[in-house]
């Protein structure tokens, strides 16, 4: 196995220019592929999760052109319907490509199967699979009950009726709803059974759509409805904007170690939610300002202090404060993240194991984490990342508090952000 040992660095500043967004590039790729017209989709994300969206697409028969080298590419819209109606199609672990295509494949006719890693065969998908049977799908399971992988057969939809939903184990099976589900050209009313985590999800889901011509109407985060005869329509362009995940990061470095660092890509105007994972910072006591298009931190004079806090709205970027807790003055506890549960691994899990190992004492609970840091760091730990590209990047956090740290399979950081480690490295010390 790879093994990355990071050297200790505890002053670092500088500019870094954020990858394009996961989620804005997965669903505009399939919006842009779905409606009528040519989009060109400029800074599109450069990582797997994305090539096997684009590979997925190009197999249902949808153009799909790069420009030059470039990061932008033409998606020539299908209006609608795939063309091929027969496919297999492997997505690795993007749970933004497994759970859009799957409520849009369910409504197109054919014969599909969709599979994944051994990790996507854990996370679960029934409850978008109950909603999409609602509306006459018929999906069926050729594993576990409940999980992927699936097969999808021809059925007769009728989304006219109420789609009921649940939204406490994962958003993305709303926001797959309510992408797919504009393609019947019916009136459709989509209600959330229960409680929905990780809100800020769907005001992106919810944004797109709007570009590409399909309004939807809510009440609250309870009722969704699409009136009939909408249909995906080209913006002409669309600019991916940097990820705001991935800029927790550099954010926490600057925090922690010195900066400023000022990340570019993302601001003021970005409609992801992950952007308030600087107020969170902020809140830790460090410098934080912002602009239209980038943000900047610094670390407190004092250091940062430990919070306790709700995470639930950005539960990536709430793993950068497990481990930027370790720079804090005292106990860190962050709530309301059961669903890191079922993600790239077991998060509560996984982190507890790591951070123990650099010393900290950890109690995990089924929704929260409480860390407490050490004294001082435990030198040289090596860290696993269980094929989790979050946990390799926050855990690159430990080298800015002046403790060298090793990281198992650091490539890893390819699920979304291929070249990290060499962008890290590219502050200055
Ligand atoms: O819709 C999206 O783009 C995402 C939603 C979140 O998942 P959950 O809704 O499962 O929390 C997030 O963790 C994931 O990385 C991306
Ligand atoms: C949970 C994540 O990914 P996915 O889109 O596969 O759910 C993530 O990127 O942290």
């Amino acid at each position: 196995m790879e093994q990355l040992l990071l050297s200790p660095s505890p002053r670092l500043s500088g500019t870094i220019r954020l990858p394009g967004s996961k989620s804005i590039s997965n669903r505009t790729l399939l919006l842009a592929a779905l409606a009528q017209g040519k989009t060109l989709v400029r800074e599109l994300l450069d990582s797997d999760d994305i090539r096997h969206m684009l590979g997925a697409l190009r197999l249902l028969g949808v153009t799909i052109e790069q420009v030059g080298d470039s990061r932008d590419f033409v998606v020539q819209g299908v209006g609608g319907a795939f063309p091929v109606k027969q496919a297999e199609l492997f997505l690795g672990n993007a749970g933004t490509a497994f759970r859009p295509l799957t409520a849009a494949l369910a409504l197109m006719q054919g014969e599909y199967q969709l599979s994944g890693v051994a990790r996507m065969h854990e996370r679960p998908i029934g409850d978008l699979v109950d909603a999409l049977r609602v509306a006459g799908a018929d999906i069926r399971y050729l594993g576990n009950a409940g999980f992927p992988p699936l097969a999808i057969a021809p059925a007769t939809i009728d989304a006219g009726r109420v789609i009921p939903v649940k939204g406490n184990v994962s958003s993305q099976f709303l926001t797959a709803l309510l992408m797919a589900l504009p393609l019947t050209s019916e009136a459709v009313t989509i209600e959330v059974v229960g409680e929905l985590i990780s809100k800020p999800y769907i005001e992106i889901t919810l944004n797109l759509m709007a570009r590409f011509g399909v309004k939807v109407e809510r009440q609250g985060w309870q009722r969704f409805t699409i009136a009939a005869g909408q249909s995906y329509l080209s913006p002409g362009e669309i600019h991916v904007e940097g990820d705001a995940s991935s800029a927790s990061y550099f954010l926490a470095a600057g925090a922690i170690a010195g900066g400023p660092v000022r990340v570019e890509g993302v601001g003021r105007d970005s409609i992801q939610g992950d952007v308030k994972f600087a107020d969170t910072l902020r809140e830790m006591g460090a410098t934080i300002s912002m602009g239209d298009n980038w943000i900047e931190a610094s670390a407190p004079a004092g250091g940062l202090k430990a919070l306790d806090v709700d995470l639930n709205h950005i539960p990536d970027a709430a793993m950068t404060i497990a481990v930027a807790a370790l720079a804090a003055d005292g106990t860190t506890t962050i709530r309301n993240v059961e669903s890191w549960r079922v993600k790239e691994t077991d998060r509560l899990s996984a982190m507890a194991t790591e951070l123990r190992k650099v010393g900290a004492t950890v109690e995990e609970g089924r929704d929260y984490i409480r860390i407490t840091p050490p004294a001082a760091l435990t030198p040289n730990a090596e860290i696993d990342t269980y094929d989790d590209h979050r946990m390799a990047m926050c855990f690159s956090l430990v080298a800015l508090m002046g403790t060298p740290v090793v990281i198992n399979d650091p490539k890893c950081v390819a699920k979304t952000f291929p070249d990290y480690f060499e962008v890290l490295a590219s502050l200055t010390r």
